[in-house]
């Protein structure tokens, strides 16, 4: 009787050599009668996921050894998955991850982790004041982004205290799409449509800076967040989601969307303001700035186009691309190595 699987090689085995005679299978069981779940929430290893239309808790399979389970992974899961409390049920596989999103090492812990997979889209919810927007740290999120993959989004908050004009001007040479919002705007209920035309089919993470405006915003789009979130907690045992981990929201449906324009998903990163960008490799990050890509060609070696002998300041002066592309580059390239609350 084949025990794993359907694939002949699977009942191979492997003696590990200084591990005395025991043989071990080389290949996992593959659990193909799995359900396929994603991932609400992750509260010290107790992760919520959605399985069809029911929160299931359950925990990490430990065949998955050090592997992480984050917000947005799509998981194989078994066991109890009624969704009734006090079920725990397995995960035993994590499926390939379209992006991952890192939060900045801090010093609580020093590692940069990965915090959310598969999403599609950044938003970063800025102040236009109270408190002042902070260029820099919208820099980070952008290199972030962009090095995840993720489309950036702007969500500029509170323009009934302030004008958009100055901090979309620095922005608008990187054509990053935004969105602003203000106090009657959002009573009224137009800011809340607007974002979600942007939201509508895709996965959109929500960062920002305390006071910033963002928990107003996401209960706004998610007028059920409190059911939701009470969903979440009614598995996880607590009165509130205090936890620093991110958290998937379902967008409700906006009526007559096309098919593929459907609900979304917001997640919502409490306590997350910016992001780990030391893996960030400067010289393929030059790539979210495809006009400047053919004037890499003349540049030394891993350049990391922040340096005296970079050739895209010759290539800019010689008009090939706009001066304010490249000064943009370089300011998010800087942004790498600053600290995050500089
Ligand atoms: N004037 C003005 N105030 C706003 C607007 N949106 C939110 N606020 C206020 O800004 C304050 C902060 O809003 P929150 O939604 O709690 O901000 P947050 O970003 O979630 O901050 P934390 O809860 O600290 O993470 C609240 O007093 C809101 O009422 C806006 O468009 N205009
Ligand atoms: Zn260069």
């Amino acid at each position: 009787m084949r025990r794993y699987g359907k694939h002949p090689d699977e009942d191979d085995v492997r003696i590990r050599p200084g591990k005395g005679s025991r043989p071990r299978t080389s290949i996992r069981p593959k659990h193909e009668d799995a359900a396929e779940g994603m991932v609400l929430t992750v509260d010290r290893g107790r992760i919520t996921c959605l399985v069809d239309d029911r929160s299931v808790t359950a925990m990490k399979a430990r065949e998955l050894g050090r592997k992480s389970v984050v917000v947005g992974d799509r998981v194989g899961i078994v066991g109890d998955l009624s969704g009734a409390k006090d079920t725990l049920a397995r995960i035993v596989r994590v499926e390939k991850r379209s992006s991952v999103l890192r939060r900045t090492a801090d010093d609580d812990d020093p590692y940069e982790r990965v915090i959310v997979a598969n999403a599609d889209q950044l938003a970063i919810v800025t102040a236009l004041a109270d408190p002042e927007p902070r260029p820099r740290l919208i820099d980070r999120c952008l290199v972030a982004a962009f090095d995840a993959g993720l489309d950036p989004l702007l969500v500029l908050t509170k323009a009934d205290l302030a004008p958009a004009a100055p901090l979309l001007e620095t922005y608008e040479p990187l054509g990053v799409p935004y969105v602003v919002t203000s106090r009657a705007e959002l009573a009224g209920g137009s800011a809340a449509d607007r974002v979600r035309e942007r939201l509508a089919g895709r996965i959109t993470v929500f960062v920002g800076h305390s006071g910033v405006g963002k928990t107003t915003l996401v209960n706004a789009l998610v007028p059920d967040r409190a059911r939701a979130t009470g969903v979440v907690n009614a598995v996880t045992g607590r009165g509130r989601h205090t936890t620093t981990s991110a958290l998937a929201l379902p967008l409700p449906d906006t009526p007559g969307a096309p098919d593929g324009r459907r609900g979304g998903w917001v997640i919502d990163t409490p306590g997350v303001r910016s992001f780990g960008l030391h893996h960030v490799n400067p010289s393929q990050f030059v790539l979210a700035f495809p006009d400047l890509v053919p004037g890499t060609e003349r540049c030394p070696r891993a350049c990391s186009h922040d340096e005296p002998d970079c050739a895209l300041d010759q290539w800019v002066a010689d008009g090939h691309a706009d001066p304010q592309r490249l000064y943009s580059l370089r300011r998010l390239l800087a942004a790498r190595e600053r600290r995050e609350e500089d």
